[in-house]
């Protein structure tokens, strides 16, 4: 279990990028409120906004208008010093890229974010152990395959013990086996330790495995919509292109 459990609520969130006299909004009004121990799947076109709601999210990019609020507590009310330390206790982040440092084995990898002391080894080995990666502890990232990177980067991700994972596109570099591996740990630390888990993804199989879908379209929520009531990953993208389709536009 995580050491607690954060509901999690995006309210009416504009984020614009200015890029000289031209102004990009990435996000017009963003609305997405998260139960704790909820798995989410964000999804929508090239552009839609989906990498820069994870980036609000995670705090990393700070909003225009409206609000992220992470159990009740503002991120944009926080200061840098606060939002570093609020981050690395309460929010683990997972790349498509892994991210990891080559030049360090996969243990320090993952001890990078914490801060060393007498419990950090065990922490450390009980992730190895849970992600099936003792073997491979000391392995330098070159030496692991895409799938063995990404476990990784997830215990990386977990080492402050975070209640909230936000995962950018975590499939997006692996073959459809190590996807589904990896789809799977992520839903067990949903289902057997109560993590909310937030992932941006553009495939209906990896979507199969979240409570929600959340469509975006221009930077703002479409449709939304719960992978269970699905057969399976094909019917799961009929249902996502068809709210693109004019008539369920029209009816919005
Ligand atoms: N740092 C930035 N500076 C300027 N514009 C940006 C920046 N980051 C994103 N954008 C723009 O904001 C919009 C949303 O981008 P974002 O990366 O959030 O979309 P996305 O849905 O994640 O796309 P993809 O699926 O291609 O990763 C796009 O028009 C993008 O070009």
């Amino acid at each position: 279990m995580s050491s607690e459990c954060l509901p999690l609520e995006v309210n009416g969130v504009v984020k614009r990028y200015r890029q000289g006299s031209s102004v990009i909004e990435a996000l017009r009004g963003v609305q997405l409120t998260i139960r704790p121990g909820q798995f989410i799947a964000i999804m929508g076109a090239s552009g839609s906004g989906k990498s820069t709601l994870l980036h609000v999210m995670a705090g990393l990019t700070d909003v225009d208008a409206g609000q992220v609020l992470v159990d009740g507590r503002d991120l944009g009310n926080l200061s840098d010093a606060q939002l570093t330390s609020f981050r690395r206790d309460h929010i683990g982040l997972v790349f498509q890229a892994f991210n990891l440092i080559p030049a360090l084995s996969a243990e320090d990898n993952i001890r990078l974010p914490a801060i060393d002391g007498p419990e950090l080894s065990p922490k450390v080995n009980a992730l190895l152990d849970r992600l099936g990666m003792s073997e491979r502890r000391t392995h330098k990232p070159g030496a692991l395959s895409g799938g063995e990177q990404q476990r990784i980067a997830i215990a990386r991700a977990l080492i402050c013990d975070p209640a909230v994972v936000l995962a950018d596109e975590p499939t997006g570099s692996l073959d459809s086996v190590s996807g589904q591996e990896i789809c799977q740990l992520l839903r067990e630390l949903c289902d057997e330790q109560g993590r909310t888990i937030v992932i941006v993804t553009h495939e209906p199989h990896v979507a199969m495995w979240a409570d929600r879908v959340v469509v975006l379209k221009d930077g703002a929520n479409l449709t939304e919509f719960a992978p269970s009531g699905k057969r399976d990953a094909q019917e799961l993208a009929l249902s996502y292109q068809s709210a693109f389709s004019p008539v369920a536009e029209a009816s919005r």
